[in-house]
């Protein structure tokens, strides 16, 4: 069967469509200079919509750059990371928006430290290696690109274990916020749970805390468990391998896994 011809029209829609994804990683670029000039931080210290002129001061931007930082002001507004409206005498203002709400540094739902995270070459680097790995025997392209896996890069690197962990323990704020507020009834009845990969045991703290009742272990790589230093009474911690064995309980909890971080074991 002949292959189906496509019309002009369609394939300058197709270049569109093309060219958003060949740019899409400046989104993620844009949000990570926004965090890196704390632009949220600014505006929610100064408590009320900021014009252009402020912003710059604020933020000590030079004035060679103010250009280009108004474009990257539309930008991050395209975005709905920030918002934009004119005062009564027609000045723009920018403002923050639920989505840069998240990234003030000192709101306790901030969720930076996960963005720091998963926009630091450490974790972005190997996505560079996508079809190489897809051709070779390595069981992540993590392990293509660094010759070994992250667990073994983590327990050789502080640094980057300590980043991993700050990550996911500011999603856990986050996820047990809501959980706690609004999805408690999961967790009537039980007397135990382990929170599997649990990490820094932010969550199992959390549900400690809300449920005395309920006994909550901590179950990680024995260099995440070695690692954390307020280990809460009430909470057990407990060091393994998921795939060797689990510690017993009424209910697992999982949250998230990164099927390359675990090897890819679960595929
Ligand atoms: C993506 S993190 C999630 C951490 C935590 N659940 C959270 O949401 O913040 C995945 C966790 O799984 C742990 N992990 C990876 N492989 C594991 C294994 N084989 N056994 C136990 N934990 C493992 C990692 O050390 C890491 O802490």
């Amino acid at each position: 069967m002949a292959e189906k011809e496509f019309t002009t029209a369609e394939l300058v829609e197709a270049q569109a469509q093309v060219w958003n994804l060949m740019f899409g990683y400046l989104k993620s670029m844009c949000l990570k200079c926004s965090l890196e000039l704390g632009i949220a931080d600014v505006l929610k210290k100064h408590g009320k919509p900021m014009e252009l002129s402020e912003l710059t001061s604020a933020l000590s931007i030079p004035p060679s750059k103010f250009e280009p930082f108004d474009r990257f002001m539309a930008t991050l507004v395209h975005l709905e990371l920030f918002g934009k409206k004119q005062d009564d005498l027609g000045a723009t203002k920018y403002m923050l928006t639920p989505a840069s709400h998240l990234l003030v540094k000192d709101e306790a739902l901030n969720i930076t430290p996960l963005i720091i995270l998963n926009l630091d070459p450490f974790i972005c680097d190997s996505s560079h290696v996508l079809a190489p790995w897809f051709k070779s025997p390595k069981e992540s392209p993590f392990e293509l690109y660094f010759g070994k896996g992250i667990t073994d890069v983590l327990g050789e690197k502080p640094e980057f274990n300590k980043m991993l962990n700050e990550g996911m323990a500011s999603d856990s704020r986050f996820v047990c916020n809501v959980v706690m507020t609004s999805c408690r009834d999961v967790f009537k009845g039980l007397k135990s749970v382990v929170d599997v990969g649990g990490g820094t045991g932010t969550m199992a703290r959390s549900i400690a805390h809300a449920f005395p009742g309920i006994k909550c272990t901590v179950f990680d790589l024995p260099h995440v468990i070695d690692t954390v230093e307020d280990q809460q009474p009430g909470v057990e911690y407990v060091g393994g391998d998921m795939f060797a064995s689990v510690p017993h309980a009424n209910a697992v909890l999982l949250k998230p896994f990164h099927l390359e971080r675990m090897g890819g074991k679960l595929l």
